[in-house]
Parts: C-alpha cells; structure tokens; sequence
C-alpha cells in the first residue's frame, strides 16, 4: 500500500496583485498544494505561518523584510518579486548561511522562453563586443529596469569578465539625461512602458559587420505559471539560495 504523500501547505504574499491573483488560482488548481493563507498590503504576515512554502509577488520596497521574516519562521519561499541586485542577493545569501536546511528560490522571471533568453545571452556574450538590452512592460510596472534585465546584465557582465572583454564601445560624450538608458555592471539597459505590452525584452549583440537579437515576449501571466508551480516544488528539497529558474529545469 502507498504512502499518501500530504500536499504542499502554500502562501502567497501579494495575493490580490496582478501575479498574486494568478498565483492564487495556480496553486490553488494544483492537486499537490494547499492555498493556506491569502496575504495582501494591510494584512497580518502572521497569516502565512502555517505554511510551507510562501510566494512573494509583492513589491521591491517590502520584498526583503518579508524574506528576513520568513527566515526567522524557517518558512521556505519562492520569490518572483524584482529589485535584486547583486548586494540583495548576497544580503539574503548571508541570511539563509545561519539556517541549514532553509531553502529560498529567487527568479527574475519564470516564463520559459525568458529563462532560455537568459541563457542564450549569457552564451552569446563572449562573441560580440557590443550588447544593450531593451526591456518593454505594461505601464503599471513600478520599477525600471526589470528584474529580468537586472538579472540578464549581471550574467552578460560575468560572461563577458571571464572571456576577459573590456567595456562596451560607446564614444558618447554629450548625453541628454537617460538617453542612453541605465548602467548595469557595464551593460546598458533601456526600459519602456506602453499599453498593451505585458513584459518583453531584447538583447541585442554586435561586432563587426553583424548583430544578433535575442527576444523574448510574455503576451499572458499564464506564461509564469508552470515556473512558480515548478518552484514550489523544488524549494522543498533545495536548501539554500537558488537564483534564476535554470538550476531547477534540468
Ligand atoms: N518573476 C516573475 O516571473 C515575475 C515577477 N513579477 C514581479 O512581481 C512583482 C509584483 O508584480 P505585479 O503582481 O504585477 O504587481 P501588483 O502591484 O499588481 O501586485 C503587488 C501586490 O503586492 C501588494 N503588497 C504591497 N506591499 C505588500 C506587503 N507588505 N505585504 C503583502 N502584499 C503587499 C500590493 O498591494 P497594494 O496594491 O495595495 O499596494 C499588490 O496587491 C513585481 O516586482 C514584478 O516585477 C511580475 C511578473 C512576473
Ligand atoms: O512587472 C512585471 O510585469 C514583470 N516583472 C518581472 C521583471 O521585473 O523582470 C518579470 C517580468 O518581466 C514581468
């Protein structure tokens, strides 16, 4: 006779935002997981205690008092909220080094196409001397740039570190605030904001006589889904920070 194997007890911080309410429904869908508790802005984050695991799709300014928080629970989390910065990362990384067994997942994006974005640029980025990337959100998005092109920078930056590449070519000398977008570790990110866009990004590569674009387009938050489920999943049997969908596709 099998062992009935008890569904995942999950809670989602969030839960009345745009990935929030999808989340919700996704977990709530899923034979294997419990929708445990529903949290939102004004809300106890006491209300999350029971749970396994909890999601964050809140905002950056809260993100990581959440995280400290669910630390001192021993609450796993899987984390789809933006803002991370190589010192947040590191921060939440000496966080988890006094908790042994504590498992957080960091994913800047977890629609399949962008995972393989990501990889594919960080692939590409040794080859080509010159890489911008452009990344374009609905216009309720309230930090620029993504989360997305904040991860895709760091791993083109590493790339481009260890093949021993210098800086990006750029002779600009006399520049209009902004024109020439943001600097990430080297990389310049532009971001745009346009009705009807849902989230994309393009990396585009160059040297001489040839580019290459890389571009992916989430056209639904449905895209998401299948990755947060995925991650719900790992975090259970995964101690430690894990950032980025990748490690946890196989
Ligand atoms: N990793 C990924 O694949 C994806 C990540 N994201 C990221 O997820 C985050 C959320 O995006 P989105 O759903 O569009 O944004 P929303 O603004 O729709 O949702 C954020 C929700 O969090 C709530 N909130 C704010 N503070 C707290 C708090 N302290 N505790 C609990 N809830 C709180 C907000 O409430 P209120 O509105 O009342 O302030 C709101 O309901 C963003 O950082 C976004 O970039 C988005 C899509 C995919
Ligand atoms: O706010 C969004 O919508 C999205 N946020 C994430 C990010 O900042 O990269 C992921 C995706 O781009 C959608």
């Amino acid at each position: 006779m099998s062992e009935a194997v008890e569904p995942i007890r999950v809670g989602v911080l969030g839960a009345r935002g745009r990935m929030g309410t999808e989340a919700c429904r996704a977990v709530d869908g899923s034979d294997d997981m419990d929708l445990v508790a529903m949290v939102d802005e004004g809300d106890w984050l006491s209300n999350v205690s029971g749970a396994d695991v909890v999601v964050d799709f809140t905002t950056p300014d809260v993100v990581m008092d959440n995280i400290r928080w669910c630390i001192d629970q021993n609450i796993r989390m899987v984390i789809g909220t933006s803002g991370f910065t190589t010192e947040r990362l590191e921060e939440v990384r000496g966080w988890l080094a006094h908790k042994p067994g504590l498992g957080i997942v960091v994913a800047p994006n977890f629609a399949i196409g962008a995972v393989l974005m990501m990889e594919f640029a960080a692939r590409a980025a040794r080859y080509f001397e010159s890489v911008e990337i452009v990344e374009m959100h609905h216009p309720k998005k309230i930090d620029a740039p993504s989360g997305t092109a904040l991860r895709t920078a760091q791993l083109i930056a590493e790339a481009r570190a260890a093949a021993g590449l210098g800086p990006v070519p750029d002779a600009t000398k006399d520049e209009m605030a902004g024109a020439r977008g943001t600097d990430v570790e080297g990389i310049r990110v532009h971001a745009l904001r346009a009705t009807g866009l849902v989230a994309h990004q393009e990396v585009l590569f160059g040297t001489t006589g040839e580019t290459l674009t890389i571009r992916h387009d989430s056209y639904d938050r449905a895209s998401f889904m299948p990755g947060v489920l995925l991650a719900v999943r790992s975090v259970i049997k995964r101690p430690g920070l894990t950032v980025g969908l990748g490690a946890l596709l196989g």
